[in-house]
């Protein structure tokens, strides 16, 4: 990035300009407290591959500031000039049809792009999110016209659905498909169409306005509960930066710019670091373990949280998974995979997860 002399936020900036005309968003950094919930969004940025993030609470705990505000952090990514899908040039097996075809002899032209927080507003229409097909187009000229919807641009970036427990069941299914595949497909009257669809699903949801469905549930990687801050300083501090930002949005925005700077490259390099973090078969062991005290269903609990313990360790700027990163790691990835029967709210016992990690030589 250095032959471009700016820096990253000024990249990030110009980049968004590009694309969209954006309001200065309240900062990430300038949050305060919330730590479990900023280290889950962080973490889906430094590994897309990890699975989302369902953060639960009550009202005006600023979920959904956090979220928007993780735009301004996002780094910038090589895309294929052109591509409606922003197909990654490096990544040949997850192209789209049109590049796949258009560049199968030639090198695709490449450009940087930010990466985004798309919003999958909870009353889009299920033509607003898969896309449309013109199937008159299609029967009269043979070509599969095909207009883009939210997953079209979710690919490779952020899908956030705020009030996602009161997303329609149909919406629901459509998310659970391309989640599972990594491919959105649309069929109408015997003519269907594929594209590339790739995103970190990030939810947030007030559990006092509606239960979310499991099978959703169990789709995220992580799950945070966030509550409003007790300490009467922390709150007044709270509300003193809500009134500055509100006052003056972009001498905020400019005042919080060094901070902003440094959590970007913080990220950067953990994504640098995340290929190279190596984890010890006595780690591997210890999250075995801890998935069969917690019984927690099938293989996923362990797996995600083996993902989210390395990519705790990059952020943290260490080659080895530590048992601390496995500890902060399964308070993230565990708490909503137990089994509950029916109406139970089930607590955690943490104590038992400790034993396990501490007791491990
Ligand atoms: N920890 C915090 N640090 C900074 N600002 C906060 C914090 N908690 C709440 N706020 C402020 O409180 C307001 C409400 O936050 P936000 O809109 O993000 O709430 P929410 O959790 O998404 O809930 P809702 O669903 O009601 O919108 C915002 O103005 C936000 O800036």
């Amino acid at each position: 990035m250095q032959e471009f002399n700016v820096t990253k936020i000024e990249l990030n900036h110009l980049l968004i300009g590009v694309n969209m005309k954006r309001r200065d968003v309240f900062p990430f950094t300038a949050i305060i407290g919330q730590d479990m919930m900023k280290l889950a969004l962080e973490l889906n940025v430094i590994n897309p591959r990890l699975g989302g993030v369902l953060i639960q609470g009550e009202k005006g705990t600023a979920k959904s500031t956090a979220v928007r505000a993780l735009a301004d952090l996002l780094p910038p990514r090589k895309c294929i000039d052109g591509c409606r899908y922003h197909d990654d040039p490096n990544d040949k097996s997850n192209w789209c049809d049109e590049c796949s075809e258009k560049y199968k002899d030639v090198e695709p032209p490449v450009k940087l792009q930010s990466m985004k927080v798309i919003e999958l507003p909870v009353s889009a229409t299920e033509d607003r999110v898969v896309g449309t097909l013109d199937i008159e187009a299609a029967i009269k000229t043979g070509n599969k016209s095909f207009e883009p919807g939210i997953l079209a641009d979710a690919n490779r970036n952020i899908l956030y659905v705020d009030e996602i427990n009161l997303l329609d069941d149909h919406i629901v299914d459509v998310l659970l498909d391309s989640a599972a595949m990594g491919i959105n497909t649309i069929e109408r009257e015997g003519i269907s169409y594929s594209h590339p669809a790739r995103f970190s699903l990030v939810g947030t949801m007030n559990p006092e306005e509606g239960d979310i469905r499991p099978q959703l549930l169990d789709r995220f990687a992580l799950s945070v509960k966030v509550t409003g801050e007790q300490d009467p300083e922390k709150r007044a501090e709270i509300i003193k930066r809500r009134l500055s930002y509100e006052t003056d949005p972009e001498e905020f925005v400019n005042q919080w710019k060094d901070e902003q700077e440094k959590e970007v490259s913080r990220i950067e390099r953990a994504m640098d670091l995340l290929p190279r973090i190596s984890i010890s078969d006595d780690m591997l062991l210890i999250a075995a373990k801890i998935a069969i005290i917690l019984k927690v269903d099938g293989h996923r609990a362990d797996i995600t949280l083996i993902k989210t313990a390395e990519t705790i360790a990059a952020l943290e700027g260490h080659l080895e998974v530590s048992k601390e990163d496995i500890r902060k790691a399964s308070r993230l990835a565990l708490p909503h995979r137990m089994r509950r029967r029916p109406f139970e709210e089930q607590e955690l016992d943490w104590s038992e997860v400790d034993k396990v990690i501490d007791d491990e030589a």
